[in-house]
């Protein structure tokens, strides 16, 4: 569906080699201090008391490492997982099967959650907050409704995008931890971890070089190491260096922030056709041949949490940065104000 080197969605050939480098416990999880911190002190609590853990819910971009977090917290509690995701759960039948299925303080993780249907989440409100539900038994006339008790247990939820989640859902999450984009060092130690799992001849130079163009995001950082790991395999003598890295990111095309021609062909459609805007999203997608939801979740945040694009109320708008980037001249009249809490979800 979108073959960018640099899509921070997964993709088949990552699953194998995922296993091998995905963190299991919560001291191999790079970066992301507050949440790890948090997390650690949650779950010694909760298996201090011999409780289920609070229910939590994660949500950042993708490829920021929710779905290992998941994994994590269930194997920190030292408990089992169960795992499902939003648009898979379409009866309210399929949820109560997944949680009378579950063993006392075992984790159900719902992928995607923000796109659970309005009956299964219906099911879900007693499960969570009493552990109980409802269920009914027989059809017609004679349909009976019975309650069951569950195990206590943890939902984790994970999503991209926690604004779109009903307040009454949300509302049942303890603990609510959002994933930030991470730095260059972090990433530095992820390609580090990564390449040492896969038995990688890589040096630090070499490591740093993949990490800034990385996105902030894990699975990119991944994805760049492999393919690195190819071209020095054909092209060098197999040892990653600074240059090596920097030889096979030109030729992948992914320039020294990371931005591919996706990123790319954006912010010069707004710079030359809209003369940097503001432009509304549909006229920028038209105009660059792209989906409006894969500008919105994919190529934008990025673009906007580095401060080469703004969301401003009235459109799009390329910022100084983005200009200068290209090496193009920014227009002389001031930026307009960025609206500051724009794409950024509210804490509870
Ligand atoms: N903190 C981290 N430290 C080391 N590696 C990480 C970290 N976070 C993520 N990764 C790596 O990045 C990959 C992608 O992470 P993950 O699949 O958990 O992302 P996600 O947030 O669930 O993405 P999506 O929104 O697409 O489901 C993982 O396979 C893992 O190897
Ligand atoms: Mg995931």
């Amino acid at each position: 569906m979108n073959d960018r080197l640099i899509t921070p969605d997964a993709s088949g050939d990552d699953e194998a080699i995922d296993r091998a480098i995905r963190p299991r416990r919560l001291t191999d999880y790079i970066g992301q201090p507050a949440v790890r911190e948090q997390m650690d002190i949650f779950v010694h609590a909760a298996r201090g008391r011999s409780e289920a853990l609070d229910h939590t819910l994660i949500f950042g971009p993708p490829g920021l490492g929710k779905t290992t977090l998941a994994h994590i917290i269930a194997n920190e509690m030292g408990v089992s997982m169960r795992q499902t995701s939003g648009p898979v759960l379409d009866k309210p039948g399929d949820l109560a099967a997944l949680l009378t299925n579950l063993e006392p303080h075992d984790v159900l993780f719902v992928d995607e959650i923000h796109r659970l249907s309005a009956v299964v989440e219906e099911v879900l409100y007693p499960a969570m907050e009493d552990f109980q539900i409802d269920i009914m038994i027989g059809e017609g006339p004679a349909a009976r409704s019975i309650k069951l008790d569950l195990p206590p247990f943890t939902l984790v939820g994970a999503t991209t995008r926690a604004g779109l989640l009903t307040s009454p859902l949300r509302d049942r999450f303890g603990i609510v931890q959002r994933l930030e984009y991470y730095n260059v060092a972090d990433l530095t130690g992820i390609v580090k971890r990564s390449a040492h799992l896969l038995n990688l001849s890589i040096d630090e130079t070499g490591c740093r070089e993949i990490a800034g163009r990385a996105r902030g995001t894990p699975r990119i950082a991944n994805r760049l190491l492999r393919r690195v790991r190819d071209y020095a395999e054909v092209r060098a003598d197999g040892h990653i260096s600074g240059e090596v890295a920097h030889a096979a990111m030109e030729l992948l095309n992914v320039d020294r922030n990371g931005f591919d021609e996706q990123d790319r062909r954006l912010l010069l459609a707004i710079m030359e056709k809209f003369d940097g805007g503001p432009v509304g999203l549909d006229s920028v997608a038209a105009a660059i041949g792209e989906e409006r939801g894969t500008i919105e979740d994919v190529v934008e945040p990025y673009l906007i949490q580095q401060g080469y694009l703004m969301r401003t109320p009235r459109g799009r708008m390329a910022t100084r940065n983005a200009w200068l980037h290209f090496g193009l001249n920014p227009p002389s009249q001031p930026d307009t104000a960025p609206d500051l809490f724009q794409d950024r979800p509210e804490r509870p």
